[in-house]
């Protein structure tokens, strides 16, 4: 069995009644917005009333906020296509069915009546009511999908939102199973205005003609990958294909991980599952919230746009040291020391650490107390220790059992009855007293703690030498820092921070100001470019699930960090373990064209031979240009061919993706030849041309790229062939490589020898 499909060569018939009808769903959405809008100003947050009265103002100010916010589709398309069910599939979905004969007559009270009826209340502008054509079985049930919900003024359903149950089969029927589809019709659009409709025709209208490799709308998708890049990632709710859309949709509890190689759709698949979650599970999730993990702001950046653009509020977009917030965070360490922090042993390093910080006093303590002195021994000074240690759940909460203790223990030591209460009164503040509470018990914060740990090769080797080798502990030490507020954090450090924060808690200072022992957890964690995170960054993240509920997705040919994992197990061992982990593959590259995956192909046979290339659904494409030139001629060489690449790619943006040390030659060279551009580091891809030097580039997409020195990346980077593969595979559609040195073998010429 297969599909048939008519994509608009030529005029299809039902084109007219079609826009018609669209234009009737977007009178609806002005209507909805314009009630939405006149309800805000009837609620507008007012001084009067009662506490409760104007919180409750408030709420509903908010939701009303966030409802116009769906509402606000600015450029992008409402409804992108219908299906239309066999006879015998259709039943009647919650909320409005589209019945019998055609969209019109829902319920038996179409868009007609709906429309007449909404005149009357004046909702909606004067016009004729739109004759869409009925659906492709004659009897059967039709859907108008779309990027949000819109009823008519009766509330009858005129489009159906994507995330919608009955939405499912526009994205997963195939010929083999159609999901009780007679028909799928996409629709292509620019703004309002209908430009064509391809028709995927299933069961016995299918007639055997046409493709049915899986691939669903397949003139609309090309179309889509077709479009220039604008340097932000885009939704694809009107082209999610069947393997997407069945991570999407997967259930929520556990943990599900996704494999995918480049281009294969993993970024916009785990977003548009953050917008899936939140309609279908909006309670508890929009209070839990839902964190998505990114690996650099430049990456944030390029993703920000597609979840609002999904109608989607409070999901929070982070990389990780955005969760540690109490200190700034700059540059990488070196490759011992990062991996060293990235280590799970930094664990048990880090509780010897804190355990190392609650000492006994050396001698005892005697205190002047009126005429009199009063005494804390250095047994005693154990005892309390020992016993503050089995109390507290965290560090600093431990500090109060220590002051007690010692209040109490000095009191005891008084010659006539004294009150310990009175006794911490008078002499908390004493300089000898202070002393000795910061020796037996000091109140910290994991940039204090850390401060003090890497400053000191004793304390390090005392809290590491069980665990880490004389190497590792000497490549943590680095030179004090005059203060704590002096100290640069780097990426590396973020982990170790929050595994120590995990053990300290809050100070007491923090508690006054609402800090609490326990951290901010979500109730779904999205995780991309999973591939490259440590074992203690990995911690980072269970230590926020809530529940275990999170997606995970990355590609393993594209791990190239100082934690590159060798396979998922790896990951999973380290993510929340109530559930068995689910896992799923994507299998399509819409991104990348045939002839550029082709190259791209023979150096990910040596990054990762156990990991197949991803199968592009766009065959064709120009065969990537590779120049070679002297030495001396490369930064200029990079300008010439970047002025070539930009005449061919129109209005498409472009990367020069560099090894890091040859970013500013480039840089210069572009100047030079009077090529305006940003570079990514501070500009992001807001210029049509940007230099990218290729640890930066992992996640991003251009329309053009020209990748320079690949043998220069492949010694640079520590999984030098996986960053060659990462910087092969950016562009969706041309590829230029300009190189002085010889290439890697893998990307040699077929046939020829490197
Ligand atoms: N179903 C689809 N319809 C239209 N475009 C799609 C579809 N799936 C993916 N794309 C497009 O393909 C490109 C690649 O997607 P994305 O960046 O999510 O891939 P990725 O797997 O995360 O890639 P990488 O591993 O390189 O980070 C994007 O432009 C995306 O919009």
């Amino acid at each position: 069995m297969g599909l048939r499909r008519t994509w608009g060569t030529t005029l299809h018939p039902e084109l007219e009644a079609e826009q018609a009808y669209i234009d009737f769903a977007y009178e609806c959405l002005a209507a909805a917005r314009d009630r939405a809008s006149s309800l805000r100003t009837m609620v507008e947050v007012g001084r009067g009333g009662t506490e409760q009265a104007r919180f409750e103002r408030e709420v509903i100010f908010d939701s009303i906020a966030q409802r116009l916010g769906q509402l606000e589709l600015g450029d992008a398309t409402l409804c992108f296509g219908r299906i239309d069910t066999e006879p015998e599939a259709a039943a009647p979905a919650p909320g409005g069915v589209v019945n019998g004969h055609g969209p019109p007559v829902t319920n038996g009270h179409g868009p007609a009546a709906a429309t007449d009826a909404a005149r009357a209340d004046g909702a909606l502008p004067a016009g004729p009511p739109p004759a869409p054509p009925g659906p492709a079985g004659g009897a059967g049930d039709t859907f108008y999908i779309g990027r949000v919900a819109v009823s008519d003024a009766n509330q009858e359903v005129v489009v159906v939102d994507w995330r919608a149950p009955v939405a499912e089969p526009f994205y997963r029927a195939t010929g083999r199973s159609p999901m009780g589809l007679a028909r799928r019709r996409h629709f292509a659009t620019r703004g309002r205005r209908l430009l064509g409709i391809e028709d995927e025709l299933f069961g016995e209208r299918a007639l055997g003609l046409g493709r049915d490799d899986g691939i669903s709308g397949h003139g609309a998708l090309i179309a889509a990958l077709e479009t220039a890049r604008s340097g932000r990632l885009g939704d694809i709710v009107a082209t999610i294909q069947g393997e997407q859309d069945e991570i999407i949709r997967a259930p929520m509890p556990g943990v599900l991980v996704v494999q995918g190689g480049p281009g294969t759709g993993k970024t916009v698949v785990a977003l548009h599952r953050a917008a899936y979650l939140l309609y279908t599970h909006r309670f508890p999730l929009e209070d839990q919230g839902v964190l998505v993990i990114g690996p650099n702001r430049l990456f944030l950046g390029y993703i920000e746009q597609v979840l609002p653009s999904l109608g989607e509020a409070g999901v929070q977009l982070a990389v990780l040291a955005d969760l540690v917030d109490t200190v700034a965070v700059r540059g990488r360490d070196d490759p011992l020391p990062a991996r060293v922090k990235g280590d799970a042993r930094m664990v048990k390093v880090l509780a010897k650490a804190v355990r190392d910080r609650k000492r006994p006093l050396r001698r005892d303590l005697v205190v002047g107390y009126g005429l009199t002195h009063l005494r804390l021994t250095v047994a005693q000074s154990e005892r309390i220790v020992a016993d503050a240690r089995r109390r507290a759940r965290h560090h600093n909460g431990g500090r109060r059992f220590v002051e007690q203790g010692v209040w109490e223990a000095l009191a005891d030591s008084a010659r006539t009855p004294v009150d310990p209460g009175e006794v911490r009164s008078r002499l908390r503040h004493t300089p000898e007293v202070r002393e000795a509470l910061e020796r037996m018990w000091p109140v910290l914060t994991p940039a204090q703690l850390l401060h003090d740990l890497y400053g000191s090769h004793a304390l390090l080797e005392l809290a590491g030498r069980r665990h880490l080798s004389d190497e590792e502990v000497a490549s943590l030490v680095r030179p004090r820092s005059e203060s704590v507020e002096a100290v640069t954090w780097t990426v590396d450090d973020v982990p170790v921070l929050d595994e120590a924060r995990a053990l300290l808690g809050a100070t007491p200072r923090g508690r006054r100001n609402g800090d609490t022992d326990d951290l901010r957890t979500y109730g779904h964690i999205i995780v991309d470019e999973a591939q490259d995170l440590s074992p203690m960054q990995l911690r980072m993240l269970t230590r926020r699930s809530l529940n275990g509920s999170m997606t995970v997705v990355g590609d393993i040919a594209q791990s190239t960090g100082a934690w590159a994992h060798a396979s998922w197990d790896e990951v999973l061992d380290l993510l929340p373990e109530r559930r068995p982990p689910r896992r799923a593959e994507l299998t399509v590259g819409y991104r990348i064209p045939g002839p550029n995956m082709a190259l791209a192909a023979r150096v990910l046979a040596e990054a990762a031979p156990e990991i197949s290339p991803p199968q592009s659904v766009r065959e064709d494409g120009r065969d990537p240009h590779v120049v070679q030139v002297a030495e001396a001629d490369l930064a200029a060489q990079v300008a010439a061919t970047t002025i070539t690449e930009l005449a061919e790619a129109g209005t498409g943006n472009l990367g020069v993706i560099c090894p890091g040390s040859l970013t500013d030659r480039v840089s210069e060279a572009l100047t030079r030849a009077g090529v305006d551009h940003g570079v990514a580091l501070t500009q992001g891809l807001s210029q049509q041309v940007t230099v990218v030097p290729v640890n930066m580039v992992k996640g991003l997409e251009l329309d053009a790229t020209v990748v320079v020195e690949p043998a220069l990346v492949v010694e640079e980077e520590p999984q030098g062939m996986r960053s060659l593969y990462v910087a092969l595979t950016r562009a969706t559609k041309l590829l230029s490589v300009v190189h002085a040195l010889p290439l890697p073998a893998a990307m040699a010429p077929e046939g020829a020898t490197a």
